[in-house]
């Protein structure tokens, strides 16, 4: 006998191995874990095919496995729908702890009975090092599904047939064979009711069932692996305290601090908690639907809160445009593939399909260096498509040293660097598909371009010592190889007439500035400035008696100012009381800022040269019959006029030739010029007629902008702009890019904006004229008295020659704002302005001039309080008819709707309190009220159509 067989132990263990136990059947096994403290529980074999994609990651953390055993334990469900989210996190962790305790008291008990058992945790731990790459090896929920506990709801949550979505999941690995499997349920307990779409803040469920992973991920787990990254990121990137102050705020430190002392925080999970399904949960749904929108889903949804998203991405667009109350928090994405295997195969859970609209792109993708792949990525239709091999025809191709590649994604080295340092040669433009890419799988923060052009490029791009490569086919020309530039960037930018949207020929350089101390190496070209450098007036406040609305309002406006002066071109900045934001980083309407030397589209945005006529008609006819005789020439909606109506006629042979000899404009922008003369649009653009107060004269004032003409070369300049601030600053976002005003873009850009100005201006004494013309007053259309009549725009762009630094020439960007003074307006009236209000209030006449603070503006009307749908939402939730709501808010007034039908999101209350707006003019100096005209009535454009009520 050996020495080891007289060991005591192994005498003992010998003596007992005779009495060798029976293998516990499936009901034992249940049995067992409910006793450990389950509320359910299920058995499946190692071979099931559900699990097929696990089956290698569990053999390899525990080979002997040969069954799962799935149980769930369910959760408290007040807690979880509590808008207080401590409570609900304290459920998930509570409940959590509980799973993980009753998956180890199972093993404990398996292994007394001698069988190998092992419990991987219900969520965290996991295998963190591994990430960004897969950091659990068993999945509960295809376990769980397959076990039949449930099936997946749409929000993807496993729904327990009993208990509703209020559980939590476990499974332990089983030594032991099975006897029988059990089976997914047959129905789904999903009720489609598609609640959780509705409150999901991101907008990571859509009605069809797919799922924004990156929208989830980015906002639900700010504080669990990938946001906690940023977040440290932030920190390392903070030059100061006050830097570290400005990126993160002292809420978020102390979250952050309370996720790592307490367990990682849910942000929302509101998907789980309005679910109504399963049934121990569905009763009350089932007896009172509005019942449980009202205590359930609303509070969730009305709750004020920060959202985090990835700016550019579909959740940013979904936050402003369902939850303006929700406060968008801009951050990077965080998920940055680790090998080029993960970046292909996460690529599908990172695709914005509302980023990818109207694209239809093949990428070929050639990986060369430590990974050798080809792969072929396609998006059409809103959906993405990644195969192995190059497959179909590239639209673009791409050949990338794999750890050049990442370190692109990983924004370690950026475009714009590589760019500089190495040799570039553009015919065209060339990025577009390749940032509509990065849109749309939002890898890399911010990318915003769009073309609609057949842009025509050779793109080779390197990283030093390693290489990327881009090409794009052009359609049917042939590429040459690149030459050298350092140190500036040549873009093939010029143009000549009619083909600006194919950009070619000549050449554009910008010089960079000279890289300051502190500035990162492999940085972007021109940095944004610091937040400290920001500097900007404000002449807004909330009033005393300001609801959390309007308070929330004028902070977000400062937010944004804060953001958006950050911007490399800006020198100064004012906000105006009639301010309200437009996003978190873009100029707030009621916002001016100066720039040198650039001018942006961004910050006219499309309505170019918005602006207010006013003419005096004499103090001796009807209003009424103003009214009608006004009603008979213009023309609201969108659209413009048939050549038929021979308005066309109106555009003069010297606008005509101007529009002609502008390389940004084309025929069919001539052709908009033309058919849109003698129409006002839709929006809260109006007819007003009233009577002047100071002398009682009957004033016609016409408020409108540019119509289809300057949108169209706002597409144009917004285009040029991103496409070389890409380049020039790729962290600038996107609608804040800039043309360098003394470029040969940037000076047939201002050349064009007064050509629009013209336009504008011409439209504007047109209808007047006409007006006059139906009323007998004038004979000829020509001839209306010029002294009777005084304009202002209030969107648009202002030059000062030479008043910038180094002489350069600095640009007034008024966002809705009233140019006070004269030497922005070369056709100003006696220095007269105009500010309406609201339909019921008088339009105020105003003059004034620069102070220190306004910057030579004043405001542009009374400013938007809240979005129109939540306007219009709001209002008619008292159940009063549009009718009725109409009548009341414009008692005695003669208000007619173009299209017949009444658009409740323009009626007075829409606006901000027209006294406080004048307080504050008086207040911070923005100008003198020398007239007002009272409301007569007016013409709005209206809603389209009734059922758009
Ligand atoms: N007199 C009227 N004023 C109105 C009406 N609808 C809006 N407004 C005011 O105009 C400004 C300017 O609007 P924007 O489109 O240029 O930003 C706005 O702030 C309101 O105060 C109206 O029907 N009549
Ligand atoms: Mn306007």
């Amino acid at each position: 006998m050996s020495k080891i067989e007289e060991h005591p132990t192994v005498i003992k263990v010998r003596s007992a191995e005779g009495r060798a136990t029976r293998p516990l059947t499936n009901e034992e096994l249940k049995q067992l874990c409910i006793e450990c403290g389950a509320d359910d529980a299920g058995l499946v074999s190692i071979d099931r095919p559900e699990i097929d994609d696990q089956r290698d990651d569990i053999l390899r953390v525990a080979p002997w496995t040969r069954s799962l055993l799935s149980f769930v334990c369910t959760m408290n469900r007040e807690p979880i729908r509590s808008t207080m989210r401590s409570a609900a996190n304290l459920e998930f962790h509570n409940t959590g702890d509980q799973v993980n305790d009753v998956a180890r008291s199972v093993v404990r008990q398996l292994q007394g009975r001698g069988v190998q058992a092992m419990n991987p945790a219900m969520g965290f731990p996991m295998e963190a090092h591994r990430f960004p790459g897969k950091i659990w090896d068993v999945s509960h929920k295809p376990v769980a599904v397959a076990a039949g506990l449930g099936q997946i709801g749409i929000h993807r949550n496993v729904i327990h047939p009993k208990f509703g979505n209020f559980v939590l999941l476990g499974t332990v690995l089983l030594g032991q064979e099975i006897q029988t499997d059990d089976q997914p349920i047959e129905y789904n307990p999903c009720l489609g009711c598609k609640l959780c779409v509705a409150a999901c803040p991101v907008g990571a469920i859509s009605p069809e069932g797919d799922f924004n992973f990156n929208a989830c991920y980015t906002h639900n787990y700010r504080e669990f692996m990938g946001g906690f990254t940023d977040w440290a990121e932030q920190l390392a990137e903070s030059r100061s305290r006050g830097e570290y102050r400005k990126r993160v705020s002292d809420g978020e430190s102390a979250s952050m601090w309370q996720s790592l002392s307490f367990g990682a925080n849910y942000k929302a999970a509101y998907c789980l908690a309005v679910c109504p399904a399963g049934e121990d949960v569905i009763s009350p749904w089932l007896a009172d639907r509005k019942g449980h929108l009202t205590t359930v889903v609303r509070p969730l949804q009305e709750k004020e809160e920060d959202v985090y998203v990835i700016p550019g991405s579909d959740a940013a667009e979904h936050v402003a445009k369902r939850f303006p109350h929700k406060k968008p928090r801009s951050v990077r994405g965080n998920l940055h593939p680790g090998s080029i295997d993960s970046f292909l195969k996460y690529m599908p859970l990172q695709f914005q399909p509302g980023q990818a609209k109207g694209l239809d792109a093949t990428y070929h993708f050639r990986f060369t260096g430590t990974e050798n792949r080809d792969a072929t990525v396609r998006i059409a239709g809103q959906k993405l498509e990644i195969s192995s091999g190059w497959v179909g025809k590239a639209n673009l191709r791409v050949t990338a040293d794999s750890s050049a590649w990442l370190a692109f994604l990983k924004r370690e080295k950026s475009l714009a660097w590589a760019l500089l340092t190495l040799r570039i040669r553009l015919r065209g433009s060339p990025l577009w598909l390749m940032r509509r890419l990065a849109a749309a799988v939002a890898y890399r923060e911010p990318v915003r371009f769009i073309d609609r052009g057949q842009a025509i490029c050779e793109f080779p791009l390197a990283i030093a010592p390693h290489r990327i490569e881009i090409l794009w086919y052009p359609v049917n020309r042939k590429i040459s190889p690149g030459s050298n530039q350092i140190a500036s960037i040549r873009l093939g930018m010029g143009f000549s007439r009619g083909e600006h949207k194919s950009w070619r020929g000549g050449t554009f350089t910008h010089h960079a500035r000279p890289p300051r101390s502190g500035d990162s190496v492999g940085g972007s070209l021109v940095r944004l400035n610091s937040a400290h450098d920001m500097r900007y007036h404000r002449n807004l406040e909330s009033s005393p008696e300001a609801c959390e609305r309007e308070r929330s309002n004028v902070d977000a406006v400062f937010a944004a100012m804060d953001e958006l002066m950050r911007t490399p071109t800006l020198v100064d900045g004012a906000v105006m009381p009639d301010a309200c934001p437009t996003g978190p980083t873009s100029i707030p309407v009621g916002g001016v800022v100066v720039a040198e030397d650039a001018i942006h589209p961004g910050f006219h945005s499309s309505d170019i040269c918005c602006s207010v006529m006013a003419t005096n008609l004499g103090s001796d006819i009807d209003p009424k019959t103003v009214l009608d005789a006004a009603r008979s020439v213009t023309h609201f909606g969108t659209g413009g006029r048939k050549r038929s109506a021979g308005l066309f006629k109106h555009l003069n042979e010297d606008l005509i030739q101007r529009i002609r000899a502008n390389p940004l404009f084309s025929d069919g922008d001539l052709k908009k010029a033309q058919l849109h003369l003698v129409t006002q649009g839709d929006g809260n653009h109006f007819l007003f007629v009233g009577r002047s107060e100071s002398h009682g004269g009957v004033m016609l004032v016409t408020h409108h902008g540019s119509r289809a003409f300057g949108a169209s070369l706002y597409e144009t300049g917004r285009r040029i702009a991103e496409e070389l601030c890409s380049v020039l600053s790729p962290e600038t976002p996107a609608e804040n890019a800039w043309i360098p005003a003394s470029s040969k873009q940037g000076r047939a850009y201002w050349d064009a904006l007064q050509i629009i100005r013209d336009w504008t201006k011409l439209n504007h004494s047109l209808i007047h004229r006409l007006t006059a013309k139906a009323l007998g007053l004038i004979q000829n259309c020509d001839n209306l008295a010029a002294e009777s009549t005084f304009w202002n725009e209030h969107n648009f762009v202002f030059r000062e020659p030479g008043s910038g630094s180094g002489g350069k020439d600095r640009y007034f960007h008024a966002k809705g704002a009233t140019p006070l003074d004269d030497k922005f307006l070369p056709d100003s009236t006696n220095g007269l302005r105009l500010i309406p209000l609201n339909m019921a209030e008088p339009v105020l006449v105003v003059r004034g001039k620069t102070t220190e603070t306004n910057l030579g503006f004043a405001p542009h009307g009374a400013g938007r309080n809240m979005s129109r749908t939540e306007h219009k939402r709001g209002r008619l939730a008292s159940g009063a008819s549009p009718e009725e709501i109409l009548a009341e808010e414009t008692q005695g007034l003669d208000i007619r709707f173009f299209s017949g039908t009444i658009d409740v999101s323009e009626l007075p209350s829409a606006y901000k309190n027209a006294e406080e707006v004048q307080r504050q003019i008086s207040h911070f100096e923005l100008g003198t009220v020398v007239d007002q005209i009272a409301p007569y009535g007016c013409i709005m454009a209206g809603r389209k159509s009734p059922a758009a009520h």
